[in-house]
């Protein structure tokens, strides 16, 4: 197994480039199984995440290949071969957004069966959401021995959908499969994230009418079962990823370059640094922050987009230890997404939990140690303290932190940082 280790930084300089999102990858990797030509997709992230769902889609029989150069990646999916249905659990434990596939295999196959994918380290994470909105699409489901078994023997039917919750991936799949049903779908309370507005773009300029793109209510005009014919398009900016350099040159007080990032899709991430006390100098594709010289303490929520993501919750928790003064946390979408506070406190963080509220006073002086990586931003988020950690910090189960970050000793180390990937 590898794992990070890390000397603490006096000082980074010079450029990131941001990779393609994650988030918006998966949902779009999955759309290609409406398409009834081969879709070529750029800026894909060379992550873990994005090889699984590539190869659920290969073991359902689609034709994936992917060429990744320094400048440029470009990944090729031909579904018109897809023989199989099954999604099976080797492949949907490993990762919960398999759960992607569900919404677009039903609205082409009329039959689907798709491993439960279960709860993750950061909570239960049901998938009800999507389950009760293609019912309400005329799918008949079943749960036996772990799988969720869905049919739609007369093909899905538009319908109105009222979500009880904002569900991001949940948004993602009653869209797609919104996308092939018969007549119109209207989905009101959908996720509103960048990852889910570029999936319905594609799809509007697919021959999909896509109404009320980027707001609550979206209205979708299925093609009644027409695969669709989709252009080759490129992956938005990963803005979780820039959020967490963002972080890495706030905590070492660093001046960083980003490059090929949004800063539109980072509002509430760069309101909140910017109270910190940092500032930015932003174009159309890069920010620069010129780092606050003493950090001020935050308080933040975690929401749905357009509000703070959870996402970023620990790396600014982590940022919040180096902050003179007390910062409050509340976690509102993943009842267990504080994992990493226990790893933080061996390291010497002032934090204190109760319920889904983190209360941390800085500025604490932080010593590396070996900790362990919980799951994906808590991985990313003992790497922000082994920066400013005295001495060294080991960051083991990176297997976690490969899921979702492209390269990132890579470019830590272009940047000035002691990072080094190592087997245990
Ligand atoms: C691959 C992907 O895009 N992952 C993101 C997506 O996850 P994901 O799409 O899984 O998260 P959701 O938006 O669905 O979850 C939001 C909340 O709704 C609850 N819920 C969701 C679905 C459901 O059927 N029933 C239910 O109760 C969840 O437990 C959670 O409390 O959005 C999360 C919230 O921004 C992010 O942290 C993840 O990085
Ligand atoms: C929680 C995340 O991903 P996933 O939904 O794939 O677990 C994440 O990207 O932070």
């Amino acid at each position: 197994m590898d794992y990070l280790k890390i000397k603490k930084a006096d000082s980074l300089h010079g450029e990131i480039k941001i990779s393609g999102a994650k988030n918006a990858s998966l949902p779009l990797i999955a759309m290609s199984i409406l398409a009834k030509n081969r879709v070529s997709i750029k800026n894909l992230p060379h992550v873990v995440d994005i090889n699984t769902l590539l190869k659920l889609l290969s073991n359902l029989g689609a034709k994936c290949s992917s060429t990744w150069t320094k400048n440029e990646n470009i990944t090729t999916i031909d579904t018109s071969c897809l023989s199989e249905t099954k999604a099976t659990y080797d492949i949907v434990r490993t990762m919960r957004a398999s759960i992607l596939v569900l919404g677009p295999i039903l609205a082409r196959f009329r039959h689907c069966e798709v491993s439960l994918p279960g709860g993750c380290a950061i909570g239960q994470r049901p998938v009800d959401l999507h389950l009760k909105a293609l019912e309400q699409m005329g799918a008949v489901i079943n749960i036996e021995a772990g799988y969720i078994h869905a049919t739609a023997p007369n093909g899905l039917k538009g319908c109105n959908i009222i979500f009880d919750k904002i569900t991001v991936t949940g948004t993602a799949n009653i869209v797609m499969a919104a996308a092939l049903a018969d007549g119109v779908t209207t989905i009101t309370n959908a996720a509103r994230e960048p990852e889910v507005v570029q999936l319905c773009e594609i799809l509007n300029a697919s021959g999909v009418k896509i109404e009320g793109i980027a707001t609550a209510v979206l209205t979708i005009h299925g093609t009644s079962g027409k695969l669709l014919n989709i252009d080759d398009f490129t992956i938005i900016p990963d803005r979780i990823e820039a959020g967490t350099y963002l972080c890495a040159a706030a905590i070492t007080k660093s001046k960083l370059t980003l490059t090929d990032v949004n800063a539109k899709h980072l509002g509430a991430v760069l309101s909140k640094l910017e109270e910190m006390g940092n500032k930015f100098t932003i174009t159309d594709n890069t920010i620069t922050i010129h780092p606050a010289k003493s950090l001020k303490p935050a308080k933040i929520t975690t929401q749905e987009y357009p509000a703070f993501p959870t996402d970023m919750q620990a790396q600014f928790l982590v940022l919040a230890t180096q902050a003179k003064g007390t910062s409050i946390i509340e976690e509102k979408l993943f009842e267990n997404r504080f994992m990493h506070v226990s790893e933080l406190q061996r390291m010497g963080a002032d934090v204190s939990l109760n319920g889904n509220v983190a209360t941390i006073n800085g500025k604490s002086k932080l010593s590396g140690t070996d900790v362990m990586a919980t799951d994906l931003r808590a991985s990313s988020a003992l790497v922000l303290a082994g920066l400013v950690a005295e001495g060294i910090t080991n960051v083991h189960r990176i297997y976690h932190l490969d899921r979702g970050y492209d390269s990132l000793e890579e470019k830590l180390q272009n940047v000035g940082a002691e990072i080094k990937r190592l087997k245990e």
